[in-house]
């Protein structure tokens, strides 16, 4: 695996280096929220957060990329990043992104995907043979980006579908254990914006239409867990499940509150999808394990430099 310190630096040397913004998805805004469980979560995992009480949430909505004024009206990226807070000091913290897939399914090929889109020096752009030779040799690397270019964009934060990519396990009280991929859905649907217009909403739309839903108390998300059946791949992040999986709806999340631009519970944390209760596990995905470090190393950076969204 390239090392953790090498990652980030190469995140910086693609997509550029922001002083206190995260890494990645830099351009965000905190939230809170209350998740309730329901009685099909408790069925399959002995997890507290499925015990039917509400749970208090740190939630954070992003837009992709290291750049902290991304475009909110392009077809690209958002994020929903959540910190459940569960009793006896329990956290289960999530990075769920609006793609059913990833843009690698290794950390080796995300660090050549990032190597071969590095801006040359001189051009100040990335080399497009590179790109290409790399993606070539890399197909899956492509899938994310076919995606988001097939899909309108989205209307809201809290209108679009957000997906964990990684596969996970329950386990019950009874020690049974189930896996699937799971994902958030809007209760009040998706709902996407022409691309005329996007282009009348301007870059920054977001953060504000964000805080007009929850005023109205519309925005839910249903977390949705689709089970996996024996022979379906758990451990590659750029493959979904099969379509047609049996999705079963494990609670209610719902955003309470957003704070003030640059400030709020989301700031100086980092959302490391390792970080899980007992009762969920994590496959054995080495694009997963390999969150944790660079994460934390993002998080060390930005609050040097004095933490800013
Ligand atoms: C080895 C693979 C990966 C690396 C090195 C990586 C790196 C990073 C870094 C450095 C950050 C900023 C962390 C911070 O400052 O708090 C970040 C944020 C994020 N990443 Fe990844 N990432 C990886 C894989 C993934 C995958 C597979 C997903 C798909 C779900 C994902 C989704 C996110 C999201 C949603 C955020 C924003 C979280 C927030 O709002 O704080 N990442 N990533």
């Amino acid at each position: 695996d390239p090392d953790p310190i090498s990652m980030v630096n190469q995140f910086e040397m693609t997509a550029g280096k922001f002083e206190g913004f995260r890494r990645s998805g830099a351009k965000g805004v905190c939230a809170t929220g209350e998740f309730v469980g329901s009685p099909e979560g408790k069925n399959i995992s002995s997890s507290s957060a499925f015990s039917g009480n509400a749970i208090p949430v740190i939630v954070r909505f992003s837009v992709g990329g290291a750049n902290p004024k991304a475009a909110d009206n392009t077809k690209t990226q958002r994020n929903l990043a959540l910190q459940f807070n569960l009793p006896n000091n329990e956290f289960w913290q999530m990075g769920n992104i609006s793609a059913p897939v990833f843009g690698s399914a290794t950390p080796e090929q995300l660090f050549g995907r990032l190597q071969s889109s590095q801006p040359d020096p001189t051009t100040k752009t990335a080399d497009p043979a590179k790109v290409k030779a790399f993606a070539d040799a890399n197909p899956a690397v492509l899938l994310q980006g076919k995606y988001f270019a097939s899909k309108p964009v989205p209307a809201s934060y809290a209108s679009t579908n957000y997906w964990g990519v990684h596969g996970f396990g329950f386990t019950n009280a009874n020690n049974e254990k189930v896996w699937g991929k799971w994902v958030f859905e809007p209760v009040d649907g998706v709902q996407t914006l022409s691309d005329e217009d996007a282009k009348s909403k301007g870059p920054n739309f977001l953060f504000d239409e964000l805080r007009q839903r929850v005023a109205s108390g519309k925005a839910s998300f249903n977390f949705n867990l689709e089970i996996a059946q024996a022979g379906d791949v758990l451990d590659n992040a750029t493959v979904p499940l099969p379509e047609g999986r049996k999705k079963i709806t494990l609670g209610v999340l719902k955003v309470v509150s957003v704070s003030a631009d640059g400030t709020g519970p989301c700031l100086s944390i980092t959302f490391d999808p390792n970080i899980m209760p007992k009762g969920v596990e994590g496959a054995p995905d080495p694009m997963l394990r390999a969150r944790t470090a660079p994460y934390a190393i993002s998080l060390g950076r930005r609050i040097t430099e004095g933490s800013k969204q």
